[in-house]
């Protein structure tokens, strides 16, 4: 099977979660599935864009700084003041940035255009009717259309949805991922290791997976040949909260494969070979309740490379967020081997230099190898008829999860 195939085999399965309404400031990276209106006019009231005063601009005609115009202040509007204020011509009230505009005025005038008088102010200078005034609506209307659904909530999206009263919001949830790490080998970190015994690096790796692409762990445990709770339990249990499961490792051909003889009975999740190295055995379906199970290699690279090709795109479809990735093309400075008749996922160093995009190995290619995956920034992809990629060579780049654009 080609990765093209278990990919839309994946995808072609999994579904966008149902919409659900979440409170606007836990739904950063959430996608909107309907749109968001004005509760309010923005601003809501007219109000000052100065700390200064507000006038009628009238009274200040001619004012320059040799022959001021003197107002007597009627008091003082701080910003959160609830009063309405009356301003009558021939006077003025001290005003901050953001406060109510007095019924009356019709322009503001900055501090530092007066001697900042607190009973009576001198005036250097004439404004314009308009002036530093904020009007009501000016920015958004009640009943506008602030974000429209399809939009993913970042920062400044929540800003809009909350200033314009928006509490919460209908969204794709995140989806809840849970994490299965198999193998009588593992212990978890902190843990002595006895001759034989690695520590579980896969649990925490995928977990940050999942969350580097915005989907929640809903539970990271560890099942052992010789534990009470058998796998197939664990998953049954897990699939009560989850909305997708990763397992790692357990479902290649040796005498000891957890995951491949949770499933073996049932035609609940089939195991494939896929041609791409690393990430040939591959297992994934539907259980419980339709929840999607991605049964992924347990060699770490492995693991983590089918991550990034099949649970990437699922959980991304299930948010309801589109399936692009960004790649690049660039060009090899150092070359090395790759196996014919698989598509290779190249661990690389992607560094951008005067003459554009460069990549080279990142360390040895094999499975185990969680040095070079360390050291990697990308991925190249190699296609299956190449098996040597050779200094000079332009290939396809994408980044790992959660890697950022090198400088
Ligand atoms: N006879 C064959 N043997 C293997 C084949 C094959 O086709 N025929 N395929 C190889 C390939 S390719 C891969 S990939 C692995 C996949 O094996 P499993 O998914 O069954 O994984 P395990 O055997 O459980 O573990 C493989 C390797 O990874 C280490 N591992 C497992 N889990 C973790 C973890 N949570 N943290 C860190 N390291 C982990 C484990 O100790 C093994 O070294 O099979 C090949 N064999
Ligand atoms: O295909 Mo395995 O994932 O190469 O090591």
């Amino acid at each position: 099977m080609s990765v093209e195939q278990h990919l839309s085999r994946v995808v072609g399965t999994v579904r966008p979660l149902d919409p659900l309404r979440v409170a606007t400031i836990d739904a950063l990276g959430l996608v909107l599935t309907a749109p968001v209106r004005s509760a309010v006019d923005l601003p809501g009231f007219d109000n000052s864009a100065m700390d200064g005063y507000a006038v009628v601009a009238a009274d200040l005609a001619g004012a320059t700084p040799d022959a001021p115009v003197a107002l007597p202040v009627l008091g003082d509007i701080p910003a959160g003041d609830t009063e309405r204020h009356t301003l009558t011509a021939g006077s003025c009230w001290r005003i901050m940035t953001g406060a109510p505009v007095p019924e009356g005025a019709d322009a503001v005038v900055q501090v530092e255009l007066t001697d900042a008088g607190v009973q009576r102010v001198q005036v250097r200078a004439e404004v314009a009717v308009g002036t530093a005034v904020r009007r009501a609506g000016e920015d958004v209307r009640k009943g506008d259309l602030v974000l429209d659904a399809g939009v993913r909530l970042l920062p400044h999206h929540i800003a809009a949805c909350v200033a314009a009263g928006a509490a919460d919001v209908e969204v794709r949830p995140a989806p809840r991922v849970a994490v299965i790490t198999t193998g009588d080998e593992l212990v978890p970190v902190g843990a002595p290791l006895r001759h034989g015994q690695i520590h579980d690096s896969n649990g925490p790796m995928l977990a940050a997976a999942v969350r580097a692409c915005g989907a929640v762990v809903a539970s990271l445990v560890h099942v052992g040949d010789r534990d009470d709770e058998s796998l197939a339990d664990v998953v049954r249990r897990v699939a009560g909260d989850a909305d997708a499961i990763v397992t790692s490792g357990g479902i290649s051909a040796g005498a000891y494969e957890p995951v491949k003889e949770a499933f073996a009975s049932g035609d609940a999740v089939r195991f494939d070979s896929v041609a791409m190295q690393p990430g040939k055995p591959q297992g994934f379906g539907l259980v419980g309740d339709g929840v999607p199970l991605f049964a992924l290699p347990g060699n770490p690279v492995s693991s983590l490379v089918s991550f990034e090709t099949f649970v990437v795109p699922a959980l991304r479809c299930m948010a309801g967020r589109d399936q692009a990735r960004v790649s690049w093309r660039a060009s090899v400075t150092r070359g090395w081997r790759s196996p014919a008749g698989r598509v290779q996922l190249a661990r690389v160093l992607l560094t951008r230099s005067a003459g554009g995009w460069q990549v080279e190995p990142s360390g040895a290619q094999g499975s185990h190898i969680l040095g070079g995956l360390a050291a990697a920034n990308a991925i190249a992809v190699i296609a299956a008829d190449v098996d040597v990629v050779r200094e000079g060579d332009e290939v396809d780049v994408h980044l790992l999860p959660g890697e950022e654009i090198p400088s």
